[in-house]
């Protein structure tokens, strides 16, 4: 147990989806993955783990923003040993050629701050995915036939941006969406050695306004969430 995460020492598999909801957590769980154990509920952050085709999975929220996140994928590494983490969010777009329910690959992630901002001071470390999940997330999707985009997303410290010429500039350099956690999983991941990937799913589009209620969000997101399995058992 640590402060967060409730789970007995080997509850929290190697492998680890990362929804910023809890309750997405449970969902994906239930539907997708057999013998699904509660290991987790401190806060009311859920976590499950299960299988999916015979391997060991533990989908477990993340709560919104990069501080929460740091917390739990800190404690999921530190104490526990996941080793691949997969986070299944959603997020804005930023480009017409992308289409709400169409899924990115955050290939990078651009960030003003992270709490990783203490140790690199001055230093612009470009936080990246690990590429063979990239990969394999990326024939997983095509080959499902799903509308699929690979490359840069923005992970911003506010939902409610009082400066609208941010998300401008980002999608004057082609930053195909915005969410609130990758950059500091994919810090994280870089410095324990860990292999990382963000599988998004376009849930309103910053250009267009149009938006998908959250019980889409909640539930209706599956495409991601098998992705993300293929890719990590890939
Ligand atoms: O749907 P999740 O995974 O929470 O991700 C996105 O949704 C939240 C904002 O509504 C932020 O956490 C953002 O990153
Ligand atoms: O962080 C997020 C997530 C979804 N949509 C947004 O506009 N921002």
């Amino acid at each position: 147990m640590t402060i967060h995460i409730g789970a007995a020492p080997g509850q929290i598999a190697e492998t680890v989806l990362l929804p910023g909801d809890p309750y997405r957590a449970r969902w994906a769980a239930e539907t997708f993955l057999d013998d699904v154990e509660l290991v987790n509920e401190v806060r009311g952050m859920l976590g499950f783990t299960g299988t999916w085709k015979g391997n060991r999975v533990t989908i477990h929220g993340t709560g919104m923003g990069m501080p929460s996140l740091s917390i739990y994928v800190n404690e999921m590494i530190r104490d526990y040993g996941a080793k691949t983490l997969i986070r299944i969010g959603s997020c804005g777009g930023m480009q017409h050629s992308v289409k709400v329910r169409d899924i990115i690959l955050g290939m990078t992630a651009t960030t003003l701050s992270t709490p990783s901002r203490g140790i690199f001071k001055e230093m612009n470390f470009a936080p990246c995915a690990d590429y063979s999940l990239l990969a394999a997330a990326h024939r997983a999707a095509t080959a499902r036939d799903v509308a699929v985009h690979a490359g840069g997303i923005y992970s911003a410290d506010v939902f409610y941006d009082e400066r609208p010429d941010l998300n401008e500039q980002m999608t004057r350099h082609g930053i195909l969406g915005v969410e609130m956690e990758a950059a500091e999983l994919y810090n994280l991941a870089a410095r324990h050695g860990c292999r990382a990937l963000a599988v998004l799913t376009v849930s309103d589009h910053l250009l267009t306004h149009e938006a998908l209620p959250s019980e889409d969000r909640e539930k209706t997101f599956g495409d991601m969430v098998e992705i993300a399995l293929e890719a990590a058992f890939a």
